[in-house]
């Protein structure tokens, strides 16, 4: 990709970039070069410019002044959506811009202006589904019933299919997605970005930047602050420039007491009853496989070496015999790994209890209206489809399932409130709050720092076979990214 002269080509530029709105700047005379193939983050607090630097990529926002290149050449105008989209340019949004009630394949080829015959067409979408490894993913399926990491794949290989994809853009395509999902969409990046496709990954979730990108713009006021490899980047100004500085909260108060659960070499994390501690690192990280072994989801891997409850030993093999033990888990991936979808909201909490508690239909009801009250359940009542309820108020069905029919001995949460509104975040803080302060403790594991840095007493940067300490204080947030900025080797880089 390196140009006779040294320099790499250029596949999207922008000089002198102004975006106004009346007395908003919003960009203010952005100078960027992509070269093609390159994997770009671009970081910002929130009101950075972000989306609207994509935005005016993707014709939806005019510039004020300035110019726009697509190899070498300025875009002729008027610069617009379709016309933008004609010369290669998509963009991913975390909630995918498709027709729910159609199917896979008419979404795929909607105003595509594709005149080929229908077994041609049906062809080539199966072929590009399968060449990014979703096989699973039927043609005739409705959109609307597939999980959120799937649409954003349709609409993916929709963007493949109208041609040579020159430019991808993602505005927060991993805000809601497990940790599984993550992935896929990272080995997807990384593909298209060998096929010469230059993307723009916006993200506030720092590890998935630096699991997949290879240079970091910041932004801030309109303005880039910072534009530099991965591969040798200032931690502390990098840190420093993308965590808020917080007030502490002055009600803050750990409910820490007695024994809970410690692992041993080569971690030396504990726990204990009453604390919430996170646990921090790069995007489907070893922090995650720490919570899958502790509750004997990863029979390969084996137990964590010498983990304890309470002075006893913990070793599973499977997780019927966790749950046995009072050991509970809420995995990240709620829809698919958690949630059961044709079931009533009432059974997603009660029914892997009525058995095992021997609860009758009415003890489930009493039991259902508590748990609407401990986590602020909104929505329709308990007999309506869980599907029927916002992402936020599933999310607490779940948690509710693990944590009210019977208190745990030991809580593992993967990101609990991931892709959930603010209100639903101060919900489930709250209510996990409460339990760690009746004795429970509560162990979360995240790749969103500022997940970490509100809910959690303490915390550590878990990277390969390591742990770093960090205690909660008001620069708690920073000192996460900080840790793991420096203690992280580039995948891509390498
Ligand atoms: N259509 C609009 N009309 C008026 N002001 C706007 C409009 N779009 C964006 N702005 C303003 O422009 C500035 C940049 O906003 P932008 O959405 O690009 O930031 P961002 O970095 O994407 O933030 P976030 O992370 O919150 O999405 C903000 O001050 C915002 O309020």
């Amino acid at each position: 990709m390196i140009s006779p002269e040294g320099t790499s080509p250029e596949r999207l530029g922008f000089s002198g970039l102004s975006v106004r709105f009346g007395s908003t700047v919003a960009l203010d005379a952005i100078e960027l070069s992509f070269a093609p193939g390159e994997i770009v983050g671009l970081l910002g607090h929130n009101g950075a410019g972000k989306s609207t630097l994509l935005n005016v990529a993707t014709g939806a926002v005019p510039r004020t002044e300035g110019s726009m290149r697509l190899d070498g050449d300025e875009l002729p105008e008027p610069v617009t959506p379709g016309r933008v989209a004609g010369l290669g340019i998509a963009v991913i949004h975390q909630e995918p811009a498709l027709a729910p009630n159609l199917s896979v394949f008419d979404n795929l080829y909607l105003a595509s202006g594709d005149t080929s015959s229908r077994s041609s067409r049906r062809a080539r979408a199966r072929a590009a589904l399968d060449a990014v490894g979703a096989r699973g993913i039927g043609l005739d399926s409705p959109v609307g019933m597939l999980p959120l990491g799937n649409r954003q794949i349709v609409d993916l290989v929709r963007a493949q299919l109208r041609g040579h994809l020159k430019v991808l853009l993602l505005d927060e395509p991993t805000a809601a997605l497990g940790e599984a999902e993550t992935r896929v969409l990272h080995r997807l990046i990384r593909e298209l970005s060998e096929q010469g496709t230059t993307i723009v990954y916006v993200s506030h979730r720092l590890p998935d930047i630096i699991d997949v990108c290879r240079r970091v713009v910041v932004l801030q006021g309109g303005a880039v602050v910072m534009d530099s490899p991965v591969e040798g980047l200032d931690s502390r100004d990098l840190s420093h420039a993308l965590a808020p500085q917080v007030d502490l909260e002055a009600s803050w108060e750990s409910t820490a007491a007695g024994p809970g659960l410690e692992l041993g070499s080569p971690f030396g994390i504990s726990c204990r009853a009453g604390e919430i501690v996170g646990l921090y690192g790069i995007a489907a990280g070893p922090q995650f496989r720490i919570l899958e072994q502790l509750y004997g989801l990863r029979s390969g891997a084996g137990p964590v070496p010498e983990a304890t409850l309470a002075g006893s030993p913990l070793s599973f093999s499977a997780p019927a015999a966790a749950i046995a033990r009072g050991v509970h888990y809420v995995p990240a991936d709620r829809e698919r790994d958690g949630l059961i979808a044709g079931m009533s909201a009432l059974d997603n909490v009660y029914l892997p209890w009525r058995g095992r508690l021997r609860m009758g239909a009415r003890a489930a009801h009493q039991g259902y209206a508590e748990a609407r009250e401990t986590y602020n359940i909104l929505g329709p009542s308990g007999d309506a489809a869980i599907a029927a309820f916002s992402g936020g108020n599933r999310q607490k069905h779940l948690l509710a399932r693990w944590t009210l029919p019977r208190r745990p001995e030991l809580l593992l949460l993967a990101q609990p409130t991931q892709g959930v509104d603010v209100g639903a975040k101060v919900d489930i803080r709250r209510a996990l709050r409460g339990l760690a302060a009746a004795g429970t403790p509560v162990l979360v594991a995240s790749s969103e720092s500022d997940e970490i840095a509100s809910m959690c007493d303490r915390a550590y940067v878990v990277t390969g076979d390591r742990a770093v300490p960090v205690e909660r204080d008001e620069h708690m947030e920073e000192n996460l990214l900080r840790i793991l900025l420096e203690s992280t080797p580039n995948e891509s880089a390498a």
